[in-house]
């Protein structure tokens, strides 16, 4: 029989709490006693009938001693059993109810505040600008998000409880023994120093091993995806036996570090396991000499034993317990580097302004301008400057090229005008706004970014392509942004796969070829329907004859779309109103392609492949 059909002790599910509102948490609110805030109260109920029982488990001892005190006395024999044998069973169906009962109490909130962090880490992730991404390896963010919520929330179903219910036991029945007998009372109390020293010396060692323990398991995590992610180059340079000897290498010291753990609290089980029986056997030598002066009853000499060995079992567990807690903390300590930028970092480009004085975009459609104004840029103190005073406006409707050597920065502009990062000084304007005073998911509806390795999700053509279309779209209307987009990145070979649209494309597009993943790239900027698109190298995997095609739709059909991209290819560069030679962090020249071609360096920066272009014809 299903448990839960109990509807006395059935406890009616949590809301989970929406996430603390982005930019509006302090330090303090990365806790876990605010993340246990809103669910305290449940929690709360759930310790203190994990109390009830826990003094319920700890009472039975004395009935036992009574009863037996009964049978050596003059009282009637069989009421005594019976009534002892009724009460006893009586206790332990009690304490087997409340058991169940805090079960069903304490998980709900402790999963509530598990997930509570996940999606506030998720949430965190999202939002975060890229030079947060650029400092976390993944593999670290995946342990974070999945196995140490899991270790919070194992300590906080259980492992607090269980060391409060130990505690509390602890006190109940030394006083119960304190009952029968003052000198077993203070043999038992004498234990307990000499185990907190053990306990408080496996502590500290044991917290060193579990955080480097944490740690290795996120370096691990980070090079699984990273290898399975570059699975293809790993095969094509048959380094496949090098990485594997590389990853044996960690998951060796992983070994290593959890041996160590696993003997530093095998040493203190046995350490508190010998203060135990060294106890009780103390003990039993004073009982069984109490008993003999008949200072003490056997009855009381039997529960005292019954009880310590329920306590000591406890006590011995506590190592265990606080192994927990340690992992909990290291977890939480974890979580709050994830969550609480380092000096300095820039959350949101806009998370400073005054609300009052953010400024909105027009919501109109059509092209938008974008303006660089003398902007300085490097991504991070300590790296060289990438754009040292970088100036260019670029009007509505416009088909704007960056080029420039390789490493030169031409990416680097496309991404601060998506707003990926910000200018370290300087100032971006877009449609006239200074771009730190709109709002971001503003500044991004209204730009939309196709990058050179073009990243597509594990879902259909069509889920891929309208990624970034407005949701409010109506069935009809997505399927026209799907068409025009398909058609102005010629990805015409989409009709060709066996589901149309709606095929599923492998992870990360793999199935496809790389031209084809381009153009749904391509196609899923141009579907966001954008005022500016930022195209970095976007035809850079595509024939000739196609790159073409794609050129003519751009210029046919785009229909005022502002374009910002960036080329390697004089047939890409050709079709741009405005070409922009960047060199050394700024704009060296600027004006048309056959304009800019006047300049040897500009020349020679085209020549290699428009010589082979020659060739080719
Ligand atoms: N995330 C990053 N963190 C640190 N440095 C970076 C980062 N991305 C790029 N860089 C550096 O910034 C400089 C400019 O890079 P960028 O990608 O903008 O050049 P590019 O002109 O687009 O190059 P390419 O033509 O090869 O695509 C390079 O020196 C590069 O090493």
């Amino acid at each position: 029989m299903d448990y839960m059909s109990f509807s006395l002790l059935r406890v009616k599910p949590l809301p989970t709490p929406p996430p603390v509102p982005y930019g509006k948490r302090s330090e303090d609110d990365i806790s876990l006693w605010a993340y246990t805030r809103p669910v305290r109260g449940r929690w709360v109920a759930g310790l203190l009938v994990a109390l009830t029982a826990a003094v319920l488990a700890i009472s039975i001892p004395q009935v036992l001693g009574w009863i037996i005190d009964s049978l050596l006395t003059n009282q009637p024999v069989a009421s005594s059993v019976w009534l002892g044998g009724t009460l006893v069973f009586a206790l332990g169906l009690a304490q087997a109810g409340l058991i169940l009962l805090r079960r069903q109490l304490v998980v709900e909130p402790a999963s509530t505040v598990e997930n509570t962090m996940r999606v506030d880490l998720f949430d965190r992730l999202l939002r975060s600008p890229l030079s947060f991404h650029d400092r976390w390896p993944s593999g670290q963010l995946l342990t974070r998000a999945m196995s140490d919520l899991g270790t919070i929330r194992r300590w906080t179903a259980f492992g607090l409880i269980q060391l409060i219910t130990t505690l509390v036991q602890v006190a109940v029945g030394t006083a119960y023994m304190a009952r029968g007998s003052w000198q077993l009372a203070l043999i038992f109390l004498m234990s307990l120093p000499l185990t907190v020293f053990f306990i408080w010396r496996f502590v500290r060692s044991f917290r060193t091993l579990t955080r480097a323990s944490q740690e290795k398991t996120g370096d691990l995590a980070t090079t699984v995806e990273q290898s399975v992610q570059g699975i293809r180059v790993l095969k094509a340079l048959g380094r496949g036996e090098h990485a594997l000897a590389g990853f044996e290498k960690g998951s060796s010291e992983l070994k290593n570090l959890e041996i160590k753990r696993g003997r530093t609290m095998g040493m203190v089980q046995m350490q508190v396991g010998i203060i135990s029986g060294l106890t009780l056997a103390i003990a039993l030598l004073v009982g069984l000499n109490l008993v003999a002066e008949g200072t003490m009853s056997v009855g009381a000499l039997s529960s005292y034993f019954a009880t310590a060995t329920i306590l000591m079992a406890q006590v011995e567990r506590s190592s265990m317990l606080l192994s927990m807690y340690l992992g909990a903390k290291v977890s939480m300590d974890r979580h709050r580097q994830v969550m609480v930028g380092g000096a300095g970092e820039q959350v949101e480009l806009t998370l400073d302004a005054d609300e009052s004085e953010v400024e909105m975009l027009s919501t109109q459609l059509g092209g938008t301008s974008i303006e660089f104004d003398q902007v300085h840029f490097s991504y991070g103190e300590s790296e060289r400057p990438v754009l040292t005073g970088f100036s260019l406006k670029v009007h509505p409707g416009e088909i704007v090229a960056l080029v420039g050597s390789t490493g030169s920065g031409k990416s680097t502009v496309l991404q601060l005008a998506a707003g990926l990062y910000a200018p370290t000084s300087g100032s971006l304007r877009i449609d006239e706004l200074d771009a730190r005073r709109v709002p971001l998911p503003q500044l991004r509806s209204r730009v939309a970014f196709a990058f050179e390795e073009p990243v597509l999700f594990s879902a259909s053509v069509r889920q891929n392509v309208l990624l970034g279309a407005s949701s409010d779209l109506t069935e009809n209307e997505q399927n026209k942004l799907l068409e025009r987009a398909l058609d102005i990145s010629a990805a015409d070979f989409v009709a060709q796969l066996p589901q149309g649209v709606e095929t599923v494309i492998g992870e990360e597009g793999m199935s496809l070829s790389g031209g084809q993943r381009q153009r749904l790239s391509l196609a899923r900027a141009i579907a966001a329907d954008p005022g500016v698109l930022l195209l970095d190298d976007p035809l850079s995997a595509l024939d000739v004859s196609t790159e073409e095609q794609v050129i003519t739709n751009f210029k046919n059909q785009l229909g005022g779309t502002t374009v910002l991209l960036t080329a390697h290819r004089p047939s890409t560069v050709a079709l741009a109103d405005r070409v922009v030679l960047l060199q050394e962090g700024k704009v060296a020249a600027l004006g048309t392609h056959s304009q800019l071609l006047s300049r040897a360096d500009y020349r020679n920066l085209m020549a290699p492949s428009t010589t082979r272009q020659g060739a080719e014809q």
